[in-house]
């Protein structure tokens, strides 16, 4: 039985939900508890290949020629809603079995940004397959196994959607419709499960969002062991710096020379750099799958290719270039 803690983010495009998995990520840093930011789709090699594929279609794949039968299938076409569940169906397969049960096993705390909730709002609510077929699949991807705690950012997709500047991705392209009933949708789940979910009212500016995240997590790690070195949040930062400052005050009285605070301020920020990434390095220990550093690099990537535009022809070339550096 694996010790770790599993929690997922969910809610429409730009509701905050990367947002608060890396405030999470730095929260938990700070008590000495060991996280593993990750999403969906997208959270291991193959799962970057099948993000591109559902989230551009075929447009990401442009030198491959598509060909049905006898007939040529136009390359535009959309994939069938079928084929976009069984692809998310796939990522999560993988995901599961490459990143998030090796950590739970570790005794992680896995913060997922997006999970089988997704499938069930955007496949079902939004394409309107059936709903215990797509639960079902995605718990057989995921072999059953289902986050402890869900928060759920809600708000309304056209706020949310003011929020996000970039080119709309296949999902993103749908109309306002499909997004207020994956919204709706979103919200009964919540509703079925209330004991994983809580529902948290993403239409507040971050740092409130944060504030109600923060509180529960308090509780539910309450009993999670501290294993690695307490990270220095930006408050302990800043009051070390202030004593910093008024201890080169008192040297500046007597030696009134101005190059040893710069010193004094440059090595301790280097150090604490330093430190960051040697404990995510060593202590996290998630070298042979996906650590950290990686994830965020994945993450970085991909939304810097959103940035190029959707139907470049290096995006296709610049997810196998992602999964180059994933292996
Ligand atoms: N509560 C909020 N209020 C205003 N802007 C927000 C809020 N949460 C996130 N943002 C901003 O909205 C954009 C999308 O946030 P992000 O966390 O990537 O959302 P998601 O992962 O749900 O798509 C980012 O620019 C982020 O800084
Ligand atoms: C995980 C998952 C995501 N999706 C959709 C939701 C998003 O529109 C898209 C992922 O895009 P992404 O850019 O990661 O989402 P966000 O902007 O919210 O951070 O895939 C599904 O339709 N089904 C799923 O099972």
């Amino acid at each position: 039985m694996s010790s770790g803690l599993f929690i997922s983010f969910e809610g429409v495009d730009g509701a905050g939900k990367t947002t608060q998995a890396q405030r999470a990520h730095d929260f938990l840093q700070t008590k000495g508890m060991r996280s593993l930011v990750t999403r969906e789709p997208g959270g291991t090699p193959a799962g970057l290949a099948i993000r591109e594929l559902v989230l551009h279609g075929m447009a990401a794949f442009p030198s491959i020629a598509v060909t049905g039968g006898t007939d040529v299938v136009d390359a535009s076409d959309d994939l069938n809603a079928r084929t976009e569940a069984l692809l998310y169906a796939a990522d999560r397969a993988e995901h599961v079995a490459q990143v998030i049960e090796p950590a739970l096993e570790r005794g992680d705390i896995v913060l997922c940004d997006r999970y089988s909730d997704s499938s069930i709002a955007y496949q079902s609510g939004g394409r309107k397959l059936d709903q215990g077929e797509v639960s079902e699949l995605s718990r057989w991807a995921a072999q059953g196994l289902k986050p402890a705690r869900t928060y759920l950012l809600d708000v309304d997709p056209l706020q949310s959607h003011d929020r996000v500047n970039d080119e709309p991705d296949r999902m993103e392209a749908e109309g306002d419709d499909f997004q207020s009933q994956v919204r709706d949708a979103f919200l009964l789940l919540a509703q079925q499960e209330p004991e994983r979910f809580v529902i948290v009212d993403a239409s507040r500016p971050i740092e409130e969002v944060w504030q109600t995240i923060q509180a529960d997590l308090e509780t539910l790690t309450a009993d999670m062991p501290v294993n690695i070195a307490p990270v220095p949040d930006d408050e302990e930062l800043a009051d070390s710096s202030v004593e910093d400052e008024s201890d080169d005050d008192l040297y500046d009285d007597e030696s009134d020379d101005e190059s040893d605070d710069e010193a004094a301020d440059d090595g301790s920020d280097d150090d604490d750099a330093d430190e960051d990434t040697d404990e995510d390095d060593a202590d996290a220990g998630l070298d042979d799958d996906m650590d950290d550093a990686e994830s965020d690099d994945i993450l970085d990537d991909n939304v810097n290719e959103e940035d190029g535009g959707l139907t470049s022809e290096s995006s296709a070339d610049a997810a196998a270039s992602q999964l180059g550096q994933g292996q």
